[in-house]
């Protein structure tokens, strides 16, 4: 049975809670049209028996998902109305959307967690199609690191080797994989994906062989190339940590053993990882229970608005947690409508007797005024 959202109104998960055992978060990235949503529905498919996936889509502009999803960010802000009314362009409104969903961290950390109790092994994750709004964006990081500090959270980035067989293309692709790696600072899975379309071979050779790589190379002659090449000798170290996986999204080849390497990161996780993202977590509790800190040297202190950044519990009588819900996952019942109803009735009820005694109280104003009129000795 899924979480209600009265429930998850009342609290949610703190970040004094340490860091559980599950569920796994696998945060899915890679770069538009690398395949992240068709590999993320193959995962799921792969991995539900053992690891009944909760899954979570954070691509607020997708117009479907060819998958059941836990948590649909499309539930929670309506990415067309945030650019028509802050006048935002597409990518603006991924990022805004973003930033708003992050408001409710707590709440949706809270569902992971009661979504592990439930028995989902593992949470997926889904990010939106421009890689650099989720990556480089203040929410993609609170989002990230949210996780790490309370579930095991590692990263795979799909990457379309048909693409990447050209060897800047490639090179590009690992720049960007290698700044998220330590952007993120979490076990890192990287999915060679389309491999039905073309063998992933060559891609292992030019991470493990530089010469190989060199060669390719040899046959691009441009300014890029002679960047690439200069870039390639810094990126040995970059491949020593990762860990690759040719599969394919479409037919499902590969799948079985990228189980296995997500396990391998888990584990990974739990044993380099782990001890630094805790170490985080108490740094964030102290600055919690520091306050906020003084402002020196500045003329107004201004007024804090909450970004989201920290996982408190909300307020019990908070009415803002009425979102986080995939389609059908808290279905509005027949009873809720007559609540809503009852509530507005109660509402205008109010509205009305606060009316009414305002009128009261002026009539008697007026009638005494009127009295003390009478009462005057007239001139
Ligand atoms: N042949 C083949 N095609 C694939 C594979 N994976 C994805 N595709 C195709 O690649 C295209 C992009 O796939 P998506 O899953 O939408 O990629 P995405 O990264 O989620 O796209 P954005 O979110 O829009 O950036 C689609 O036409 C898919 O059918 C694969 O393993 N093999």
């Amino acid at each position: 049975m899924s979480a209600g959202v009265e429930d998850i109104k009342l609290e949610a998960l703190s970040l004094s809670e340490g860091i559980r055992e599950s569920p796994v978060c696998i945060i899915v990235l890679g770069m538009a049209g690398s395949g992240k949503t068709t590999f993320t529905r193959s995962l799921i498919q792969h991995a539900q028996k053992e690891f009944n996936p909760y899954v979570v889509n954070l691509d607020p502009a997708c117009r479907e998902v060819p998958y059941a999803t836990h948590v649909d960010i499309r539930d929670t802000v309506n990415y067309r109305e945030v650019m028509k009314q802050y006048q935002l362009g597409p990518n603006g409104g991924i990022v805004t959307a973003l930033n708003m969903f992050t408001t409710k961290m707590a709440q949706f950390a809270e569902l992971v967690r009661r979504a592990g109790e439930r028995g989902h092994k593992w949470c997926v994750i889904d990010t939106p199609g421009q890689i650099e709004v989720f990556t480089w964006s203040a929410s993609g990081n609170i989002i990230t690191e949210g996780l790490a500090t309370m579930f095991p959270t590692i990263v795979v980035y799909v990457m379309d080797v048909v693409r990447s067989a050209c060897p800047t293309t490639f090179m590009s692709n690992m720049l960007y994989a290698c700044s998220i790696l330590y952007k993120t600072r979490l076990p890192f899975l990287v999915a060679l994906n389309k491999i039905d379309l073309q063998d992933c071979s060559f891609v292992l050779d030019w991470m493990t062989d530089f010469e190989t790589f060199q060669e390719a190379l040899e046959q691009e002659q441009s300014f890029v190339s002679n960047l690439t090449r200069t870039m390639s000798l810094t990126l040995d170290t970059f491949y020593e940590n990762l860990s690759t996986c040719g599969v394919s999204a479409k037919t499902g080849v590969g799948f079985a053993q990228l189980l296995k390497k997500i396990l391998d990161c888990v584990t990974q996780y739990e044993q380099d990882y782990k001890p630094v993202y805790e170490k985080m977590r108490q740094e964030r509790l102290a600055e919690q229970a520091a306050g906020p800190r003084p402002t020196d040297n500045v003329e107004e202190a201004g007024v804090a608005v909450p970004l989201g950044l920290g996982l408190q519990d909300p307020h019990p009588n908070s009415k803002n947690s009425v979102f986080l819900m995939a389609p059908g996952l808290v279905p509005q019942s027949a009873e809720d409508d007559e609540n809503d109803m009852e509530e507005d009735a109660k509402g205008t009820m109010e509205d009305q007797n606060f009316h009414s005694f305002v009128q009261n109280h002026l009539d008697a104003q007026q009638s005494k005024r009127d009295k003390l009129q009478q009462k005057q000795p007239q001139p």
